[in-house]
């Protein structure tokens, strides 16, 4: 019947940005034309959803009959043309939705998908910004010329004999139209999409490609029954013929639920005539039960997949891992439930908001959907990105949302969703290291968040985490502690956020505890100096920053009393050296000892136990800025650091043997001796700084310093002055030249540049030269030998 328009029609344009993406569906997404059946089906399933929830509080929308999805093939008569029908029987559209519906786009990133699209038609064609945005109704006209939807709303007390309307479109029109159907009242309720399909898609009349879509990506996109009108031929004897009902639609509840057609014998049919005729039948295409209801051991990895792309909509990366279980929620409410571990986290995950909002659970009874609003903060943020289908043997269906958050089910629910998270990620810890290794990537900072933030998971979610450290690339805190040596008793770290991993282990603090066979942990990542504040200890055993004081090997006990009388002695050559340069030093460091903690380096700047690493000073300068509060405790932290020097450093014994030379009190001072000796301490500290990670406190006057010790080693006079005269620049001229005379004019034969002329190369003299050179150019042969010269 003709579904165009008699009357009343009501014309539309389409917004700006769906003509956009009109246009892009239409030219650049040829090769991914299938997901339009998976577009219109979720959309009709989305449309029974709403039916259903609007039921529970509003009766009179649905009376209970059983809600489905339909579709229809429709073949043209001159076999060149023919229509897609599919319908469900949802909640159905005004006239006015359809226009609001299907003519405006409201959906957030609009304006990045068009212009990301637009600018690159290869990312959009290679199916991730299909999946990342979809496309929805309007991939329809990937396959159709002509849409027409025509839509019935659900009944309500404020209009209760709702009439039916129409929408129509074409491909390469920019409005669209609504209008009364010209077939009257067709549905009952619901929505129903004709697509009049381009010449060149007709495949999609075909059944088996329409049952191999649904199977591809539709199968678990829909909880409700999806039907395929199909006709198939009967034999029947004659007699029989008019009990069949040929228009009386039947529905069986498996496309394999053949009539049973009784074996007749030779010589019966020879006396009953036979007859063929067409039996119209509804063929059920998701008639297999809800993957989370089946058991784990029938369902392959191909299907958990293909259900994760479905139900979640993420068809940007597989999912890393699923966890299939069942439980209890007390007082005999049982439950099934279906957790995946996406492959990446939402784009938004690290920026969005501090507060998060769940939107990957899906709540079901009796696989029924009920919600997915599950409040803000319903999870912690590390696992805020999970995806799962919770499925409740009963649950009380008409409750608000607010009651929802408050029922004890859903703290159970969520605690059972965070247990088998983590779970999931420990058994891929143990069972698969190079696998563990890639969920590094993706989830590694999570868990530091999740220990950090979520205070009864922290113990579990600890043990995932992987440092590298200076002898391997990956341990977790707990191989740590197995690896430790006899009597460690801490667990070494160096911390400096947003440097690499190797040029961390080359740190000066590392230099012993490497030498001396100790693991360090380096720490890159600005989480991880929070998580080790925050846990204090791993097994009992305390955190130690090897940046700070308080640094113990932990056999400090063996040679006790050597090692005592060797600091001692120490303690007393360097005596003149410590309190000479503590005096350099002051409002820089708070005191300057005999280290123990150097092999190579001369010296080295240690945090206090309160003070600041240079880490955590960046990360105070970078807060404080333009603040002026707590800068006196600021101020206050930042010296508390210590200069250690390396005894066995020559360089420190040197500077010994000169300090010792200072002229004494009653002596006459030789000041520019004293001077330059200053100068070399002065470097020396600001070079423990910067090797310590530290900023030196005036970069200028350390580079004037070096370029004096320079000049002095070389023999260069210090004070002989650098001439400093310039060409200055011509008068100001405020003249604007012609656009051309801005351009270098460049001198064609310094510059060798060579022209085209007559197709051959050639080379533009200067007139002045011109009659004084000449100059012959010669192709010369690929093989020819080429020297410098020429
Ligand atoms: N079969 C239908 N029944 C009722 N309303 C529908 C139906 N199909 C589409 N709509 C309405 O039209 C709107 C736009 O549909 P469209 O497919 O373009 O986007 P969407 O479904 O909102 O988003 P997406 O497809 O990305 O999930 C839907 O939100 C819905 O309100």
């Amino acid at each position: 019947q003709d579904l165009n328009p008699e009357a009343s029609v009501e014309k539309h344009h389409y917004q700006s940005d769906i003509a956009r993406l009109r246009k892009i569906v239409i030219n650049s997404l040829y090769s991914h034309r299938d997901v339009f059946l998976r577009e219109l089906i979720s959309n009709a399933n989305d449309a029974l959803e709403k039916l259903r929830l609007t039921s529970l509080t509003n009766k009179d929308v649905w009376d209970g009959t059983p809600l489905n999805i339909t579709i229809r093939t429709v073949n043209g008569e001159d076999g060149t043309s023919g229509r897609l029908v599919i319908t469900d029987n949802g909640i159905g559209m005004t006239p006015e939705e359809m226009a609001r519906n299907l003519g405006t786009l409201a959906k957030s990133g609009t304006a990045e998908f068009l212009a990301q699209a637009e600018g690159s038609p290869e990312s959009t064609t290679n199916g991730h910004l299909i999946g990342a945005f979809g496309l929805g109704f309007y991939s329809s006209f990937l396959v159709a010329d002509q849409v027409y939807v025509a839509s019935v709303p659900a009944k309500t007390l404020e209009n209760p004999n709702p009439q039916q309307y129409t929408f129509s479109s074409s491909s390469d029109d920019n409005d669209f139209a609504t209008y009364p159907d010209p077939r009257g009242k067709t549905l009952e309720r619901g929505t129903e999409i004709t697509l009049v399909l381009k010449p060149d898609a007709l495949e999609y009349l075909e059944h088996h490609t329409v049952i191999e879509l649904i199977n591809k990506h539709s199968v678990f996109s829909s909880s409700f029954p999806i039907y395929l009108f199909q006709q198939r031929e009967e034999e029947v004897s004659e007699e029989s013929v008019t009990d069949i009902p040929v228009d009386n639609e039947r529905v069986t509840e498996n496309a394999e639920d053949e009539a049973v057609i009784e074996e007749v014998e030779e010589s019966q049919t020879k006396e009953t005539k036979k007859k063929t005729i067409l039996v119209d039948d509804w063929a059920h295409l998701n008639a297999q039960p809800p993957l989370w209801t089946r058991d784990s051991k029938n369902i392959t990895s191909i299907e958990y997949q293909l259900f994760y792309q479905a139900t979640f909509r993420d068809f940007k990366a597989q999912s890393l891992a699923w966890n299939h279980f069942s439980g209890d929620l007390g007082s005999g409410v049982s439950f099934r439930a279906l957790l995946y571990i996406p492959g990446k986290l939402p784009d938004d995950f690290w920026h969005g908001s501090q507060t998060t909002s769940t939107t990957g659970i899906r709540l079901m009874v009796k696989r029924t959907f009920i919600t997915s609003d599950l409040g803000e903060d319903y999870l912690p943020k590390w696992a805020s990105w999970v995806k799962a289908i919770i499925d409740a043997d009963d649950l009380p269906l008409n409750v608000s949302r607010e009651t929802l958050q408050n029922a004890s089910f859903l703290r159970q629910i969520k605690q059972a969703i965070l247990k088998r998270i983590i779970q999931t990620f420990t058994k891929i810890a143990e069972d698969e290291p190079d696998k563990f290794a890639e969920v590094q990537k993706v989830y590694g900072t999570v868990f530091k968040l999740g220990a950090v933030e979520d205070a009864k998971n922290s113990d579990k979610l600890v043990p995932l985490i992987r440092y590298a450290t200076n002898q391997r690339n990956s341990t977790s805190l707990d191989e740590y502690v197995e690896n430790k040596k006899a009597g460690q008793k801490q667990i070494f770290y160096v911390s400096d956020a947003g440097k690499s991993v190797s040029s961390l282990a080359k740190s000066v603090f590392v230099e012993k505890l490497h030498a001396r066979g100790y693991e360090v942990l380096l720490l890159t990542d600005p989480l991880d100096e929070v998580l080790l504040h925050h846990l204090r200890k791993w097994k009992g055993i305390p955190f130690q920053d090897a940046a700070k004081v308080g640094l113990l090997f932990g056999d400090e006990e063996i040679d006790l009393e050597e090692e005592r009388i060797r600091q001692a002695e120490n303690k007393e050559k360097f005596g003149p050296l410590l309190n000479w340069l503590k005096k350099q030093a002051e409002g820089i460091v708070r005191d300057v000892i005999i280290s123990d903690r150097l092999v190579t380096s001369p010296c080295a700047v240690v945090a206090d136990a309160g003070g600041y690493t240079a880490n955590v000073q960046r990360i105070m300068s970078a807060t404080n800025k333009g603040q002026q509060t707590n800068n006196a405790m600021f101020e206050f932290a930042r010296r508390q650091k210590v200069l250690e020097l390396n005894p066995r450093s020559p360089l420190i014994e040197g500077l010994l043997r000169r300090v010792e030379q200072l002229p004494g009190e009653d002596e006459e001072v030789d000041l520019e001796a004293e001077d330059e000796l200053k100068e070399v301490a002065s470097i020396l500290i600001d070079g423990a700084l910067v090797r310590s990670g530290f900023e030196v406190p005036d970069s200028d006057e350390f580079l004037v310093r070096v370029d004096r010790v320079l000049r002095r080693s070389l023999g260069v006079s210090e004070t002989a002055p650098t001439d400093t005269t310039v060409k200055p620049a011509p008068p100001v001229d405020p003249v604007i030249l012609d656009e051309s005379e801005y351009e270098p004019k460049l001198d064609p034969v310094v510059d060798g540049s060579l022209e085209q002329a007559d197709d051959k190369p050639s080379v533009i003299l200067p007139d002045a030269l011109k009659d004084k050179i000449q100059i012959d150019i010669e192709e010369l042969a690929d093989d020819f030998p080429i020297h410098d010269e020429l």
